[in-house]
């Protein structure tokens, strides 16, 4: 934001508040009386001098955050004309200005114009805001629909992955992949309800995030299928990783098939290092996906059905499939 500007304008607002707070009651000393403590009013001084604390408040507030512009300026312009209305009435609470004509007349100007002053500020203020709405829905709607993250699990979702692997493969560092593919999920959802599947998901997705290190990325690649990037793997880790998740999942009452690959780094060409990057990835993914078409395929064909799914038995799951 203007910071200069800022600043110059809270100098410029803290100087001239200085100087009519010590100029005006030394002009009133000089030309008129002032009244004994027995004269004052010491609750109109108090509610006066209150209306004039909190103007000089607001006054601040607006100077110290809004943007330089015109609403700035009559809304800074308003509140002081009101800040020196609030004074002026203190003032005459203090001295006897019955004597200065110009005073009572002048006195009674500024809080009028300030509070015109201000609500012109405040009604173009609101057509601003609105105008500043309208964007900011703009800009919401925008990442809503660009958005990068599963609703669901809430965790980044396949296009972000590829992004996070594209990145990966420009800094030609190792890394490992693992997929993970819950097993008759199909069934599951049928059995338990979709609201109890959705449920398993969120906690699948919760725990693989918690079970990985810093490091690690986990996304949701699609329905029950995650996708690991595990940055800086070396091949006992992915493997024994792999193992281990294959395990875990078994404590949610469900089996998973799980396949893993380690790219070996390769020096990419700084030029055409995105476009080699992008088809890399691409290449990748479309390995780990035949690698899980494969891995079902053989169980499959081994008939290695669970023989129990959160409850399920053999038969069941073989006559909903
Ligand atoms: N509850 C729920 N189900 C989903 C969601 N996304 C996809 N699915 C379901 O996940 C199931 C995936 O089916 P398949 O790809 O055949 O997977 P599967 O039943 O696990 O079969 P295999 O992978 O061969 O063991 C489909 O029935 C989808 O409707 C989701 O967000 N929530």
């Amino acid at each position: 934001m203007d910071t200069p500007a800022k600043s110059l304008r809270l100098a410029c607002v803290y100087g001239l508040s200085l100087v009519i707070l010590f100029i005006v009651p030394l002009f009133l000393w000089q030309s008129t009386t002032a009244k004994t403590i027995a004269e004052v009013d010491w609750l109109d001084v108090a509610t006066e001098g209150a209306l004039f604390a909190l103007g000089m408040c607001w006054l601040m507030v607006i100077v110290s955050v809004r943007p330089s512009g015109r609403v700035t300026n009559l809304l800074i312009a308003g509140l002081s004309s009101y800040c020196l209305g609030c004074y002026l009435d203190l003032l005459d609470e203090i001295f006897i200005v019955k004597t200065l004509p110009v005073y009572n007349g002048f006195e009674k100007m500024p809080t009028p114009v300030g509070l015109l002053l201000l609500t012109c500020g405040l009604w173009l203020w609101r057509d601003e805001q609105t105008v500043v709405n309208r964007q900011l829905q703009t800009r919401e709607q925008f990442h809503r629909e660009h958005q990068l993250t599963d609703s669901l699990t809430l965790l980044n979702d396949a296009k972000a992955f590829e992004h996070h692997l594209v990145k990966q493969l420009s800094q030609n560092q190792a890394f490992g992949l693992i997929m993970l593919d819950v097993d008759y999920f199909h069934q599951y959802n049928k059995i338990q309800g979709v609201e109890e599947g959705d449920r398993l998901l969120s906690q699948l997705a919760l725990w693989l995030s918690s079970a990985l290190r810093n490091q690690d990325l986990v996304c949701r690649y699609a329905g029950d299928r995650f996708v690991i990037l595990l940055r800086g793997a070396i091949p006992p880790l992915v493997s024994v990783m792999a193992e281990q998740l294959q395990q875990g999942v078994k404590d949610f009452g469900c089996h998973a098939s799980v396949v893993w690959t380690l790219p070996s780094p390769k020096v990419l060409d700084r030029q055409a290092n995105k476009f080699s990057a992008k088809n890399e990835a691409a290449a990748l993914l479309q390995l780990l996906n035949q690698k899980m078409s494969q891995q079902k395929e053989n169980r499959r064909s081994a008939a290695t059905v669970p023989t129990t799914f959160n409850g399920l038995n053999q038969s069941t799951l073989s006559e909903l499939n």
